[in-house]
């Protein structure tokens, strides 16, 4: 059977640990981070244009409909590397907040390479993939597998491991505007105070939610909760909503809190929605998903 139309779930992903240890030659910087994807998803849908071009549509959400969607560069670099001449249109279900420390536009992007894979019949490999991903950004390798890894290098080296027990996911992001670039600028390698990464690795492998809630750390926080306070202010109130544990994610602004028990989750769920328009209870993945 000839398919013409294909749908891939393009799921959010949080940091648990995010170590800065470098600046590096090439402007980005070196990198070590915990990275586990939640229930909290974009739904990329493909279908197969005989005609040679791209185009891109999205509901919900404030994204570029052109050459600067990263889903767009996604198909492009596919095209571009295996002389494609057929073309796509992508339509882009939108739930993930944009700009927020969540990856989406990664997320869409890698499920558009496994999208077009299948539907223009490459026959890449995951791993060839996450090598294509990392030429439209850092955090696109991982968001090929998904799951839970350890990344590394700019953020393209990925290392899996065993997904953290599961737990539930309060993701909370204030209404304002971080560039990526711009924190990492930020960073000050004199002063940052290393999360313990390995101790984060350790808690997941034995699977003990207490001390996972204990290590939580990003390097970047401290960068954005300086230019941003209101994000301390969400940390400070996800706490006395009962969260087990809160950090931001990535670059920012998205605060997220770690909840064992769903009656807990929900209730704090309905507290912040008075402070904060874009608030979501989603479960942990963490582990792989089957692409659909
Ligand atoms: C901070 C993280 C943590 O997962 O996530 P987000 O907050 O974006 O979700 C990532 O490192 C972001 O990855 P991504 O958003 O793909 O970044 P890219 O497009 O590759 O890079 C954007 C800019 O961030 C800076 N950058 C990015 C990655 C890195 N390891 N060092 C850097 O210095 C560079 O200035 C680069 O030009
Ligand atoms: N498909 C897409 N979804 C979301 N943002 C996108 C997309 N394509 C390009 N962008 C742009 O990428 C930037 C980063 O968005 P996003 O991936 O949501 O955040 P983050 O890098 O903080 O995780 C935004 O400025 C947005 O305009």
């Amino acid at each position: 059977m000839n398919e013409t139309k294909i749908s891939i779930k393009a799921p959010a992903k949080i940091n648990l640990s995010l170590d800065v240890l470098g600046k590096r030659a090439d402007g980005y910087h070196e990198v070590k981070m915990i990275m586990t994807t939640v229930d909290l998803a974009d739904r990329v849908e493909m279908t197969l244009l005989q005609e040679d071009k791209i185009t891109i549509e999205s509901t919900g959400g404030f994204v570029p409909l052109d050459h600067r969607n990263l889903a767009y560069q996604a198909a492009m670099l596919l095209k571009e590397t295996f002389h494609i001449k057929k073309g796509v249109a992508i339509h882009i279900d939108k739930h993930i907040p944009v700009a927020a420390g969540l990856a989406g536009g990664s997320s869409d992007a890698a499920a558009t390479l496994k999208g077009l894979n299948h539907i223009w019949k490459l026959g890449l490999s995951l791993d060839e993939l996450a090598e294509l991903g990392a030429k439209i950004g850092s955090d696109v390798s991982f968001c090929v597998y998904g799951g839970t890894a350890i990344a590394s290098g700019r953020g393209e080296k990925i290392q899996h491991i065993t997904a953290p027990p599961p737990c539930w996911v309060l993701l909370a992001k204030p209404p304002i505007g971080v560039s990526t670039a711009e924190v990492y600028r930020r960073v000050n390698m004199n002063t940052v105070v290393h999360p313990d990464l390995d101790g984060m690795v350790d808690a997941i492998e034995d699977g003990s939610y207490k001390t996972i809630c204990n290590k939580l750390g990003n390097v970047l926080e401290s960068v954005t909760l300086a230019l941003h306070p209101e994000v301390k202010h969400l940390k400070e109130l996800m706490l006395r909503l009962g969260a087990d544990g809160v950090l931001m994610s990535g670059s920012g602004p998205t605060v997220f809190g770690l909840f064992q028990h769903e009656t807990r989750a929900n209730r704090a769920y309905n507290g912040l929605r008075g402070f904060c328009h874009e608030v979501f209870a989603v479960r942990l993945l963490g582990e792989e998903q089957e692409e659909n």
